[in-house]
């Protein structure tokens, strides 16, 4: 039963499944990771070369290979965005989490980093609306909402750990 973490750029997905992993000593696949592995390139180069959409089709290729294989995966911010996707996790029936901040605190932490060719390419405003909208989207998916604000990422997994071996009704509020 995998556990998938779903949620804005900058929410932490990477990092913190990263860390979940180790600390339960389970294996992880960031899904961003392995489409720069199996693309040869760096995601800002493949979009620049290739577009979204070609982007996307390879990022759906790699999930359903991913969470077949791997207990924790840290998705892309796009990935539940996508309606294939949406089934694809869905029907692994894991443990599917979303990670949330303030759209202030995603600016702190992702800065000017230019690796992330959707934040690159949007205005102030249409990046907020995109969280707005995306939101909503990663909260039907999900089974339950982590808020990450003012945590570090060891909290965080602490938190997913806790609620992993708690009683598994928490997990489905959102889904309800
Ligand atoms: N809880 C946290 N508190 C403060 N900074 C954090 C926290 N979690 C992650 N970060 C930092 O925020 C930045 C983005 O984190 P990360 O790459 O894990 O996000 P992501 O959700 O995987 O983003 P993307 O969807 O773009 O892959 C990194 O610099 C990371 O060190
Ligand atoms: O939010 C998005 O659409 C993206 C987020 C990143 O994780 C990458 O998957 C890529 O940059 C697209
Ligand atoms: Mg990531």
């Amino acid at each position: 039963m995998p556990v998938i973490l779903i949620g804005f750029m900058g929410t932490g997905k990477s990092t913190v499944g990263r860390l979940l992993a180790e600390s339960m000593n389970q294996s992880f696949c960031d899904l961003d990771e392995l489409i720069e592995k199996e693309a040869g390139m760096t995601i800002p180069t493949y979009f620049d070369t290739y577009g979204e959409q070609v982007f996307r089709q390879l990022e759906q290729d790699l999930l359903k290979k991913a969470i077949d294989e791997y207990d924790i995966l840290s998705t892309g911010g796009g990935t539940p965005t996508i309606s294939a996707n949406q089934k694809v996790i869905q029907a692994a029936m894991g443990r599917t989490i979303k990670l949330d901040a303030p759209i202030d605190e995603i600016r702190a932490r992702i800065g000017d980093d230019m690796n992330r060719p959707i934040f690159k390419k949007l205005s102030q405003q249409a990046f907020n609306e995109l969280k707005e909208k995306r939101d909503a989207i990663y909260t039907k998916f999900c089974d339950v909402i982590i808020d990450t604000s003012q945590k570090n990422p060891r909290e965080i997994v602490a938190e997913i750990k806790a609620l992993i071996y708690s009683n598994t009704d928490e997990l489905n509020y959102a889904s309800l």
